[in-house]
C-alpha cells in the first residue's frame, strides 16, 4: 500500500475522525478552509486500499475544477495508482452518465435509435444552432422508451429546434441535462430503481460526494439508492456555499434528508485558510450573520478580484482583467473572443480563459490547432488591438483570417460584430497592472492572499444587516468573501 503523504500528520483529531469513520453513513459539515477536500481525499485512499475488494471507491464533486482539485490532492497523497480504473475522481454529471448507460446496456430502458453508449455534451450551444423563443426540447421516459416532447417555458431563451434535437437524440448525442431527464423519469419505475441500487451494490463500495449542498432533487434520489448499494456513503459539504440554485440546488432539503437518514455527523470548524487575525474576524461574524464593513481597496492591491456577474467585473476598474466573456454576443463570436481573450490573460496572468474548452467545441477546434494554425492570426489581431486599429477593423481582420482557416465561419462572423467586447479587450492591453477578474461560482474552492470583490448595492446592504445563508446570493457572496488568506476588500 502506498504510503500517505506527510500532511496526514498535521490532521486535527476531528479531521482523522471524520476520514476515518467505519460508519457506512457519514456526513462531514466543514466551514470554508477547514479540510473538506483534505478530509475527502484522504478517506478515498483510506478506503481504495483498505482491502482488496474489486468494487470501486468513488468519489464525486459538482464542478471540473473541484473534481479535479480533489484528484490531485488523492494522487499527491496516494500516488496513481490510487485512481486506476475501476476507482475514479469525476463530475457528478460523469456518474449520473455511467448510471444511464447502465440502464440501457441491460435494457431497462431504451435510447430513440437503439443506442446503448452516447455522446454526451455540455451544452447544445456548442453544437446545434439556437434560436430565441420559449418552446424547449426535452427528454422523458413513457413505458421504457426515452420519448422526446416540448415545454413551453415562461421565459424566452436560446434553446435548439425540436427537428435538429430530434434528430441529434436519434443519432446517440445529448447533454448532461438530457441525461438528467432521462434518468429522472426513468426512477419513476421500481424497475430502473432495482436495476441502479443493483449497480451499486456490485460495483461501488465506496462514494463519496464533495459539496453536497449544490445537490438537486434527483441527485438526492440517487444517493438514496448508493445509500442502500454502497456499503459507504460520505457526504461532504458546508449549507452556506450552496451555489446551484439555477439547477435546481436546494440546501434545505439536504439538510432535511441528511437528519431523517441516520448519518454519523463531524463537523469541522477549525479553518486553515486564514492566516491575519482580520480574516478570521470577518469569517467568523459573517458565520454569525453580524455586520461588516470590508475596508476599500484598488484592483492593484488585489490578487483576484471577484464579483456575481461576469458582466460587473466588464464594468469595473480596467485594472481587472475578467476571464470570461460577458455573454450575450453571439454563439460564435463569443467562442473567437474567448480565443482572444485566452492568448491576452496567457501572456498577461499565465492563466487560461475560463471557457477556452466551450469555445474550441463549438469552432471545431483541436487544442493542438490553436498553438499552431491559429496562433499568428490571434496575436494579429491582439497587435492591432494593441496599436490602437479601430474594433471593427480588427474584427474584419480576425474574421477573414479565421474564414481562411474555417470557412464555415464566414457567413456567421459577419452576422454580428462583438466591437463592445474587443473594445473592452483593447482597454485592457498594455496595462502591465492587470488583475484576473472571476465570478462566485469560478471562484469556489480556491484561496488568494488578497481578495478585492466588487459589491453591488444589494451585497453593500447585505453585508450591512448580516448575510442569510436562505438566500442565494448572499450564499455567492459568502464564497467570495471567504476566499482570501489574509485580506478581503471592497472593491472602489
Ligand atoms: N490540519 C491541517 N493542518 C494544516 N493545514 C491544513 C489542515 N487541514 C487542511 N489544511 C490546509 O488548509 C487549506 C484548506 O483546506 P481544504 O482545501 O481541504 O479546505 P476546504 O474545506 O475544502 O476549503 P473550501 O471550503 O474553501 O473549499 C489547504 O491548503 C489544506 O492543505
Amino acid at each position: 500500500m502506498p504510503k500517505p503523504g506527510a500532511g496526514i500528520k498535521s490532521l486535527t483529531p476531528r479531521q482523522l475522525m471524520a476520514s476515518g469513520s467505519p460508519h457506512g453513513r457519514v456526513y462531514v459539515e466543514a466551514a470554508p478552509g477547514s479540510g473538506k477536500t483534505t478530509v475527502s481525499a484522504l478517506r478515498f485512499g483510506l478506503h481504495r486500499f483498505a482491502t482488496t475488494d474489486r468494487r470501486a471507491v468513488v468519489a464525486v464533486s459538482f464542478t471540473r475544477s473541484a473534481t479535479e482539485e480533489l484528484r490531485n490532492r488523492v494522487i499527491r497523497h496516494w500516488g496513481p495508482s490510487s485512481v486506476t480504473w475501476p476507482h475514479r475522481i469525476v463530475t457528478l454529471d460523469s456518474l449520473l452518465c455511467d448510471l444511464l448507460f447502465h440502464l440501457l446496456q441491460e435494457g431497462v430502458l431504451q435510447w430513440p435509435g437503439g443506442h446503448t453508449d452516447l455522446e454526451v455534451l455540455d451544452t447544445w450551444r456548442t453544437a446545434l444552432p439556437a434560436k430565441r423563443g420559449r418552446i424547449r426540447p426535452v427528454l422523458s421516459v413513457d413505458s421504457r422508451q426515452v420519448v422526446i416532447r416540448t415545454v413551453d417555458e415562461s421565459q424566452s431563451s436560446n434553446h435548439p429546434s425540436v427537428t435538429d434535437f430530434r434528430k441529434a437524440i436519434s443519432e446517440g448525442r445529448c447533454t448532461h441535462d438530457n441525461v438528467r431527464e432521462a434518468l429522472q423519469g426513468a426512477l419513476a419505475t421500481g424497475e430502473a430503481r432495482k436495476a441502479l441500487t443493483s449497480y451499486f451494490e456490485t460495483t461501488i463500495r465506496s462514494l463519496t460526494v464533495d459539496e453536497v449542498f449544490d445537490a438537486n432533487d434527483l441527485d438526492r434520489d440517487i444517493f438514496s439508492l448508493a445509500a442502500s448499494g454502497c456499503r459507504s456513503l460520505a457526504l461532504v459539504g458546508d449549507p452556506w456555499q450552496a451555489l446551484y440554485q439555477f439547477r435546481g440546488a436546494r440546501p434545505a432539503a439536504m439538510t432535511t434528508y441528511i437528519s431523517e437518514n441516520s448519518f454519523a455527523t463531524y463537523r469541522l470548524d477549525e479553518s486553515f485558510r486564514w492566516g491575519s487575525d482580520r480574516q478570521a474576524s470577518l469569517t467568523s461574524k459573517l458565520r454569525r450573520r453580524m455586520p461588516v464593513q470590508l475596508p476599500p481597496g484598488l484592483a492593484q492591491d488585489a490578487d483576484v478580484v471577484i464579483a456575481h456577474k461576469w458582466q460587473e467585473l466588464w464594468g469595473a476598474d480596467p485594472h481587472v482583467l475578467p476571464l470570461a466573456i460577458k455573454p450575450g454576443v453571439g454563439q460564435v463570436q463569443e467562442a473567437i473572443c474567448t480565443l482572444l481573450l485566452n492568448e491576452i490573460t496567457q501572456h498577461a496572468l499565465g492563466l487560461q480563459a475560463v471557457f477556452l474548452h466551450d469555445a474550441l467545441t463549438t469552432l471545431g477546434l483541436e487544442k493542438e490547432e490553436l498553438a499552431t494554425t491559429l496562433h499568428p492570426c490571434l496575436q494579429d489581431a491582439v497587435s492591432h488591438l494593441r496599436d490602437g486599429a479601430p474594433s471593427r477593423q480588427v474584427w474584419q481582420c480576425l474574421s477573414n483570417g479565421l474564414a481562411d482557416l474555417m470557412p464555415a465561419l464566414a457567413a456567421q462572423c459577419c452576422a454580428r460584430k462583438p466591437l463592445r467586447a474587443l473594445t473592452r479587450l483593447q482597454l485592457r492591453l498594455g496595462d502591465d497592472q492587470l488583475v484576473p477578474g472571476l465570478t462566485c461560482h469560478q471562484s469556489k474552492g480556491r484561496e488568494w492572499d488578497t481578495v478585492a470583490i466588487k459589491l453591488s448595492t444589494a451585497d453593500t446592504s447585505a453585508l450591512a444587516r448580516g448575510l442569510d445563508p436562505t438566500e442565494a446570493d448572499h450564499r455567492s457572496l459568502y464564497v467570495a468573501l471567504t476566499r482570501a488568506r489574509l485580506n478581503t476588500l471592497a472593491l472602489t
